[in-house]
């Protein structure tokens, strides 16, 4: 069944963030909402944490007017399409206007996609308080979890409580430069629209939409998706508190959040466990370093697929452990967001690279990360003392070994030639068996 309402209003978005995904992200994004004019306003703003930068004499651009001295990065984002510090000689459209004025970008947008290195939200939501339109609804494409005194949370439900919006999240095996160069990836976002935003019917013969995780028919996506509170409830609780989407507006169903964000190199699949897509994306970072480490020692390829294996096992163990059964096992075996994001993460990812090479060279990972990464940042090293600290407040750091022997190599409490024993189950159980 087709709505044939008409809406007055359109969509408008608001990237929060402007690094390597951040860019990529605003680039899929400008593309589709120039395609979806009858869903989305074309313009996208792009909110940029404002520096000075140089084109570098190396550079396309090196003969532009605007090289040979330092301008403001949103300066030359906007007049050569192009963030040239963080998503380098990719040309994005037009349509996305960089900003540095925060509360300027999210005026009036209805959909905010939250997309930069975890240890910065927390500051960003401060400000956004009391900014942002109050039905707005959130997509997190932040990968890593913010770990405080009162535990562990999801970005996603940390960035709807502070702002009391709903918000979803965005994770997949999606090397940022890749994406943005076009070569076809898969991703999984977790979007589980409030009742009130789903004004069109539910299609005949799909009473509560899909089932719980499964992927989701594009034509069968205009009506609610229902899904069980996981355990805690907070994300159920809240999304009964929400300020509903005004009717003028088309509503925030699967089918539209899908036109957002798919495009023909990055297919998009929508499910319901928000916990599974958070944290596969999160705790695929550390054990990317501990396959770095084992890499950077030239161990090859089985030593890199033994620390894969117990990192994916360690991210069900600690889904299942903290969060509860709702998380699915099928969400880190099937999904983009889950094994196909380690893979990845462990042959070309940022993590996996910088802790190779610092083994390879003799050198500290953050040293590193600096001289590689031109302000790109890792989010494995900060994630590996997150989870450490709330596994230990929690009294099961021997319950996750990868998971501590990456904190311990990082702090220099043990080296990557450890690893093996630090994981070694198999002794563990002979111990036991006398
Ligand atoms: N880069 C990738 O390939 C990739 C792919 C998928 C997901 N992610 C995830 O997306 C998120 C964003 O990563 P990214 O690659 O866009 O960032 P990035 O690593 O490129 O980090 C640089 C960004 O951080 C910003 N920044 C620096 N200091 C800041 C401050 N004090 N306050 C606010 N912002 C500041 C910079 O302005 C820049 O926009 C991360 O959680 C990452 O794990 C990254
Ligand atoms: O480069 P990394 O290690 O931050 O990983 C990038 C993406 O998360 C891969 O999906």
């Amino acid at each position: 069944m087709t709505s044939l309402a008409v809406h007055s209003k359109k969509h408008k978005v608001c990237i929060v963030g402007s690094g390597n995904w951040g860019t990529t992200i605003a680039k899929v994004v400008a593309e589709n909402t120039n395609e979806h004019g009858d869903i989305f306003e074309p313009e996208v703003q792009m909110w940029v944490f404002e520096e000075e930068y140089e084109i570098p004499k190396d550079s396309k651009h090196a003969s532009s007017e605007l090289a040979g001295k330092t301008q403001k990065l949103t300066e030359l984002i906007n007049t050569l399409h192009e963030n040239v510090k963080y998503l380098p000689n990719i040309a994005l459209p037009k349509n996305i206007v960089a900003n540095p004025d925060l509360a300027d970008a999210v005026k009036d947008a209805t959909i905010l996609v939250f997309n930069l290195p975890h240890q910065f939200i927390g500051r960003i939501c401060d400000q956004l308080k009391g900014k942002i339109v109050p039905y707005a609804r959130g997509i997190s494409c932040i990968k890593g979890l913010e770990v405080s005194d009162s535990g562990c949370q999801l970005f996603s439900d940390s960035i709807g409580a502070k702002l009391g919006i709903y918000c979803g999240a965005l994770s997949g095996a999606n090397i940022a430069t890749e994406v943005a160069q076009e070569k076809f990836s898969e991703t999984t976002v977790a979007y589980e629209p409030p009742t009130m935003d789903s004004q069109q019917p539910t299609p005949a013969g799909t009473p509560g939409g899909s089932p719980h995780g499964s992927h989701l028919d594009l034509t069968q996506l205009d009506g609610e998706v229902k899904r069980q509170p996981r355990a805690g409830g907070k994300q159920g609780d809240r999304k009964q508190r929400l300020m509903a989407l005004p009717t003028e507006y088309p509503p925030l169903s699967h089918k539209n959040m899908t036109k957002l964000f798919h495009r023909p190199y990055f297919h998009v699949h929508l499910i319901n466990d928000v916990v599974g897509v958070s944290l596969g994306g999160a705790l695929k970072n550390i054990v990317a370093l501990a396959a770095g480490f084992v890499d950077g020692l030239g161990w090859g390829d089985n030593a890199k697929a033994a620390v894969m294996r117990v990192g994916i096992v360690e991210e069900v163990k600690f889904g299942k452990t903290f969060f509860g059964d709702s998380v699915r096992t099928a969400t880190f075996t099937e999904e983009s967001c889950g094994v196909a994001d380690l893979i990845t993460s462990c042959s070309g990812g940022r993590n996996f690279r910088c802790a190779k090479m610092a083994v390879q060279e003799g050198k500290n990972i953050d040293d590193i990360e600096k001289r590689e990464l031109n302000g790109q940042k890792l989010q494995g090293t900060s994630t590996a003392y997150e989870v450490h600290s709330f596994l230990k407040a929690e009294g099961k750091e021997d319950e996750f070994p990868l998971f501590t022997a990456v904190w311990r190599v990082l702090e220099g409490e043990k080296q990557p030639h450890d690893i093996p024993d630090m994981i070694n189950t198999t002794a563990k159980i002979l111990n036991q068996m006398g």
